[in-house]
């Protein structure tokens, strides 16, 4: 049978309210379902209409998901505030009403029947900006379409009478009061009439008292409401116990959520302007915000009881902290405890906004801030750059974070990337979050970076694929034990053998003693050059290589092997294990990483991950960034430049965490007697310009202990063009003379 593309034969009857030569029998049943979910016909029939023009009478689009394009275009185009004045000539849903309404959620069970009465609650979740006769653009399967398109006529859905108020701004429309009635012979499961009410604007101190006596609907609102304040930049009252609403006109930059029957818990939300350019932000009404939540807990939780409220939860929030803080103090005590949510907002600046405040904000790396693998003060760490840099074609990156997205989850900054969460802790309680960037759990190339990871790469000498289940089991090393003299590098409990870790020790301790890899044309020296210098860039300027200490590497087993994935010579790339935290160290560091449990020494932390930058591409970035940076996150990958002969330009490679990276970029600095090293590890390819840098544990650390490593910065390096940053590290051993002398 040919298949209808839904477009009517021209020989289709016309209803009345139906443009001509579309099929009546399509048209009444599309009114007849939105009749269904208490749809009046005479608010169906002209969206209908209008939806046919739009789509030139296709009804497979109009019909899907049993007329959810109908229903979304009705549903999301009502005009509250029409519905008000119509409410008059509506009743409010009856018994027999509600049970269709019932039967239809049933069927909506049916995973093709999308159409719900939560739908419904989407009415009145307006913005409350949208005034009067507004156009407002609403998306139909992907088209979008304008009020004026549809020639929508108000909102006939409005159910629970609402209640207008005096003196105030009508445009408001927020949730008054959860208590929503249960009407005869409806299921409490199933409850679904619309919660719709107008209420009362935010009125400033002093007046909103009078407003209120104004209209009995505001007492209400206030009950739901008490014990809630808005604070503001010069004032941040605490707010008590059965306190009325009460915002300034200023605008507030803390809301406050206070335990009414103790006093005991305070539930503060600040919003913090500092981190963001974001000069129009306002922190909106508390009534708003929870409305607002709660038609998003019906829309995800889809049965919620009649009385929920979001104030009550943040109430029991705080009275959970309370009682749980309590047991384990010991004997109850009256106390405030505070929680600060994290509300740190982002702007969403225009495009020139975003260039500029990456130069002034973002962490472009002055080149004396590289770090580098050899964790020596010899062998400075400096981007490379080529002649032709200059025509390479870089894209900038832009943060893109939306105006009402958080920088970061603070309960897990990996958003799920890794096996363990791990949170953000601000223990100074200034609600300060990190600066936003992009959490990857492995490396990635920006552009034009050499990375090989094909299988063809893998000869047989560089993996084990006669092996079997665990490498470290068997009684011969394997292919994969040859990088390391023959040995795994690993202990059956995942720690680095102590051989290993000793000689990786002693090559930051004494590097001198170790081999290095001397450039014939350094691409450190000549980064160097070209910052200096104007003049054109010829070798003969070249200051000497300084030399990059050769690294020893460890070699993991991979996937052309035949072991398992628990193989003991698999531990960097099974991730992080260790439970960790991000935190704000108190030293003027910024943020640094610690754990939040013992580990023993030789322990796998994390690894360094960023993007794979060309070191031409990280001059770019930084020629264009240099010296406005706070903190920098590149790492010069240079453990084995020397055994790959001279390295084009696409193979001398970095790492940069500034805009993608992992926990290993708020790892602090520490000058000689840092806790972790970082040590190269080959896992994918075997070609040693590219690899993973991972982090060892160099002793037994505390829990609680700030993780850190030696970056390798020379702090005596003055020729450098731009400078390291001002060392903290508090080593008996720092290498920042300068400083220490200052201080
Ligand atoms: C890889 S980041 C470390 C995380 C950084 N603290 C943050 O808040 O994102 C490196 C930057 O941290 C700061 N930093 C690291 N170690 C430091 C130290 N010992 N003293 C002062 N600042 C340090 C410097 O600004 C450096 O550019």
């Amino acid at each position: 049978m040919a298949k209808s593309n839904g477009n009517e034969k021209k020989g289709d009857t016309g209803l009345s309210m139906a443009p001509p030569k579309i099929s009546k029998r399509r048209f009444d049943a599309a009114i007849r379902a939105m009749g269904d979910i208490g749809i009046l016909k005479e608010t169906a029939a002209p969206v209908l209409n209008n939806l046919l023009k739009l789509f030139d009478c296709n009804w497979v689009h109009i019909e899907a998901d049993n007329y959810q394009a109908l229903a979304d275009a009705i549903f999301n185009d009502s005009d509250p505030k029409e519905g008000q004045k119509r409410q008059a000539n509506e009743t409010n849903l009856n018994a027999d009403q509600c049970n269709k309404k019932l039967k239809t959620k049933q069927c909506c069970q049916n995973p093709s029947s999308k159409m719900h009465g939560n739908d419904k609650r989407e009415l009145v979740e307006a913005p409350p900006q949208q005034g009067r006769g507004t156009l407002s653009a609403q998306t139909v399967h992907g088209k979008k379409v304008t009020r004026a398109q549809l020639q929508l006529p108000s909102s006939q859905l409005v159910i629970k009478e609402p209640h207008t108020c005096p003196s105030i701004a009508k445009d408001t429309t927020i949730v008054e009061n959860n208590s929503a009635v249960l009407h005869h012979g409806q299921d409490l499961q199933t409850f679904e009439t619309p919660l719709a009410a107008t209420c009362p604007q935010v009125v400033a101190p002093g007046t909103h008292k009078d407003a209120h006596r104004t209209s009995g609907a505001h007492h209400a609102v206030d009950q739901k409401y008490e014990g809630v304040s808005g604070s503001y930049k010069r004032n941040r009252a605490v707010a008590c116990s059965n306190q009325d609403i009460a915002c300034s006109k200023d605008s507030p930059s803390n809301i406050e959520v206070v335990l009414s029957n103790s006093g005991a818990g305070k539930l503060s939300f600040t919003y913090n302007s500092s981190l963001a350019n974001h000069s129009d932000f306002r922190l909106p009404d508390i009534r708003l915000i929870c409305k607002k939540m709660e038609a998003r807990c019906l829309k995800k939780y889809k049965t919620l009881e009649p009385n929920f409220s979001f104030m009550n939860l943040l109430k029991d929030t705080c009275q959970c902290i309370v009682d749980l803080g309590s047991e384990s103090n010991g004997p109850r005590q009256k106390r405030i405890i505070q929680i600060v949510p994290a509300l740190d907002v982002l702007s969403k600046p225009s495009v020139p906004q975003i260039l500029q405040s990456n130069q002034a904000n973002s962490s472009f790396m002055p080149p004396n801030n590289l770090m580098s693998l050899g964790g020596t003060c010899s062998s400075h760490a400096v981007a490379g750059v080529s002649q032709n840099s200059s025509n390479m074609p870089i894209i900038p990156h832009q943060l893109h974070i939306g105006a009402k997205r958080p920088p970061h989850d603070v309960n897990d900054v990996t958003k799920g990337e890794e096996c363990l969460s791990i949170p953000i802790i601000n223990e100074i309680g200034n609600g300060i979050l990190p600066p936003p960037f992009h959490y990857i759990p492995h490396n990635i190339t920006l552009q034009e970076a050499y990375v090989n990871l094909s299988l063809a790469r893998i000869g047989d000498d560089d993996c084990c694929s006669d092996c079997f289940g665990d490498c470290l089991a068997q009684s011969l090393p394997c292919a994969c034990a040859a990088e390391t003299g023959g040995e795994f590098a690993y202990t059956s409990d995942g720690l680095l053998k102590e051989a290993f870790l000793n000689n990786c020790i002693s090559m930051l301790e004494e590097p001198l003693k170790h081999p290095h890899f001397y450039c014939k044309i350094c691409p450190n020296e000549r980064m160097k050059m070209e910052v200096n210098s104007d003049s054109p860039n010829t070798e003969v300027n070249l200051g000497p290589c300084k030399g990059h200490l050769t690294r020893k590497f460890i070699k993991e087993c991979w996937r052309k092997c035949g072991c398992t994935r628990n193989c003991g010579n698999r531990v960097v790339q099974r991730g992080i294990t260790r439970h960790l935290q991000v935190f704000l160290t108190p030293g003027k560091k910024g943020w640094g990483l610690r754990s939040t449990e013992k580990l023993p020494r030789g322990a796998f932390v994390c690894e360094y991950v960023g993007e794979i930058l060309t070191n031409i591409e990280l001059y770019e970035r930084t020629i264009q960034k240099t010296g406005k940076a706070k903190h920098t996150y590149p790492l010069l990958l240079d453990a084995d430049w020397g055994t790959e002969g001279v390295l084009k330009d696409e193979e001398a490679l970095c790492l940069d965490a500034t805009f993608y990276g992992n926990v290993a970029r708020f790892i602090n600095h520490r000058c000689f007697d840092a806790n972790i090293m970082g040590i190269p590890v080959e896992i994918e390819t075997p070609d040693h310009h590219y690899y993973h840098l991972a982090f060892f544990t160099t002793r037994v650390i505390e829990p609680f202990e700030e993780l850190t490593w030696d970056y390798g910065i020379d702090f005596d390096d003055v020729d450098h063009p731009v400078k390291a940053f001002k060392c903290r590290c508090g080593s008996e051993f720092c290498r920042d003379k300068a400083r220490i002398l200052s201080a």
